[in-house]
């Protein structure tokens, strides 16, 4: 019987096709991404290095002697592996969960292709089960969070946390997402906004998906 690392394992290392030799890699951040980064750890001398998005993904990959390079040192990349809490098989997901979202969002959008890394249970119909994470200027704090009950969400802070950035994290609770690339829009257009957590507008192009019967590889058509 596979457990959830096991699912998580299997996504990982199925990953390590799509890295070509010689690259620079952008790494995500998260439980998934960190099981990815222990496989890559395995081809490092096949690979130039990587682009980290968060400070916990940087550390983790130099602790394996991996050669973590700046965005904008390393230009345009060829991929970026990370997991997701949500997806659906029109590839639009919801992240942001392990609070990376705007550096997830900025290396993922200077990347050629996408794969997203998820055990079975994140693949849903509609987006926003999982309370969706947006990153916020402190100061805005109260005026972004009264939008979002207007959007008909239910806005709570994340207490304690701050991002590499030094934002706040809302978690908005309550909303079902029915049209994820017009809420990402509308969500970035309020001031004080960082990111939102949907990644619909730059979706995935490859779902490995764990599940008991082995990785599937979902792509859209
Ligand atoms: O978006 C993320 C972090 O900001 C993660 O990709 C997402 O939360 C999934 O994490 P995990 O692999 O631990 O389930």
């Amino acid at each position: 019987m596979m457990n959830q690392d096991d699912l998580k394992r299997a996504v990982a290392l199925a990953a390590i096709q799509y890295v070509p030799a010689d690259c620079i890699v952008g790494v995500g951040t998260g439980s998934t991404a960190n099981f990815f980064i222990d496989e890559l750890a395995k081809i490092k001398n096949k690979i130039r290095g990587a682009v980290a998005s968060s400070e916990a993904s940087a550390k983790r990959l130099q602790g394996h002697g991996i050669e973590v390079m700046s965005l904008n040192e390393a230009g345009a990349l060829e991929v970026y592996v990370d997991g997701a809490d949500e997806i659906t098989r029109h590839m639009h997901m919801l992240k942001g969960g392990g609070g990376a979202l705007t550096r997830e969002k900025i290396v993922a959008g200077a990347s050629r292709k996408f794969i997203c890394l998820c055990d079975a249970s994140k693949l849903v119909d509609v987006l926003g089960k999982f309370p969706l994470p947006i990153e916020v200027i402190p100061m805005a704090r109260s005026s972004v969070a009264r939008q979002l009950v207007a959007l008909g969400g239910q806005p709570m802070l994340r207490e304690g946390f701050t991002t590499d950035n030094g934002n706040i994290i809302i978690d908005v609770h309550g909303l079902k997402i029915m049209n994820p690339v017009e809420l990402e829009s509308e969500l970035d257009h309020i001031a004080g906004v960082v990111t939102n957590g949907l990644f619909a507008r730059r979706a995935a192009d490859v779902l490995l998906l764990g599940t008991a019967d082995g990785v599937k590889t979902m792509t859209v058509s």
